[in-house]
């Protein structure tokens, strides 16, 4: 986490065109700085998972210049995509495996992590034994083992019920408070936008571009309380009029 850049990501006029001749991003400017946390929302089909992509270096934008100054990059995605047959500590622990770390070193990593996310006590438990939430908290503890300055979520509550999606994202901005990694999060939900964004950007529909981006002010960490305040509907609201104007 702990680094001295300005800038986790930096988007400059990138487009990118597929094979196909669909144009997914068109003059994509986004910049997320060090501690901040962006939350995209746009229409289906508009290219947010695109923009996911091409901040991972999974894919190569067709112009423009992409760049993640902070070093390494967490992923959380919808499906929590863990092995069924390890254990929760063991799925925790595989990025620090991976890298070769001693036992010892990846084992306190990984019960540090399994602390943050609040599921100590299910350490020995196989995934299959699990709820949605609990399985995308796993997710996310895997993800913070390797203290990445950037993270990036495409969606990761869709798949959950509403009162655990309401929850998950309770515990991930407190997790975001406590850690201050700098995130990009993929949503369709405005008031989810709004509950964890310092900044909400508003794609178009194809060719995905950025439409409006609105600060949201409120400190962290945020009480759930705060979704019924005056103050957030506005925010919300405004958000979704700049959604809805789109889609006219
Ligand atoms: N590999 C690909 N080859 C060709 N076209 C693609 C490819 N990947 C995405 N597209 C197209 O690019 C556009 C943007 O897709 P993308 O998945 O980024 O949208 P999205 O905003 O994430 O959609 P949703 O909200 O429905 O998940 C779509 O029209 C899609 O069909």
């Amino acid at each position: 986490m702990a680094t001295a850049v300005q800038t986790a990501l930096s988007f400059v006029a990138v487009d990118k065109r597929f094979g196909s001749g669909t144009t997914a991003l068109s003059g994509v400017e986004l910049q997320v700085g060090a501690g901040e946390f962006v939350v995209v929302v746009g229409p289906s089909g508009c290219g947010k998972s695109t923009l996911l992509r091409l901040a991972s270096g999974l894919d190569a934008p067709s112009a423009g210049e992409i760049s993640t100054p902070g070093g390494d990059i967490g992923y959380v995605f919808q499906d929590a995509t863990l092995l069924p047959w390890r254990s929760v500590l063991a799925n925790v622990a595989l990025p620090a495996e991976l890298a070769g770390r001693p036992k010892a070193e990846r084992h306190e990593r990984a019960m540090d992590a399994i602390r943050l996310v609040g599921l100590d006590g299910f350490e020995e438990q196989l995934p299959g034994q699990l709820s949605g939430g609990m399985r995308m908290r796993v997710s996310l503890a895997r993800a913070l083992m390797m203290s990445p300055a950037l993270f990036l979520f495409d969606e990761p509550f869709g798949a959950l019920d509403e009162m655990t999606r309401l929850r998950m994202q309770e515990e991930l901005q407190r997790i975001f408070t406590e850690t201050g990694f700098a995130g990009l999060f993929i949503t369709h939900s405005v008031t989810e936008a709004v509950f964890l964004a310092n900044r909400v950007v508003v794609m178009s529909a194809r060719p995905g571009r950025i439409t409006a981006e609105f600060e949201v002010p409120f400190a962290h960490p945020r009480p759930a309380s705060l979704r019924y305040e005056p103050e957030f509907a506005a925010i919300a609201g405004a958000v979704s009029a700049a959604l809805r104007g789109d889609a006219q």
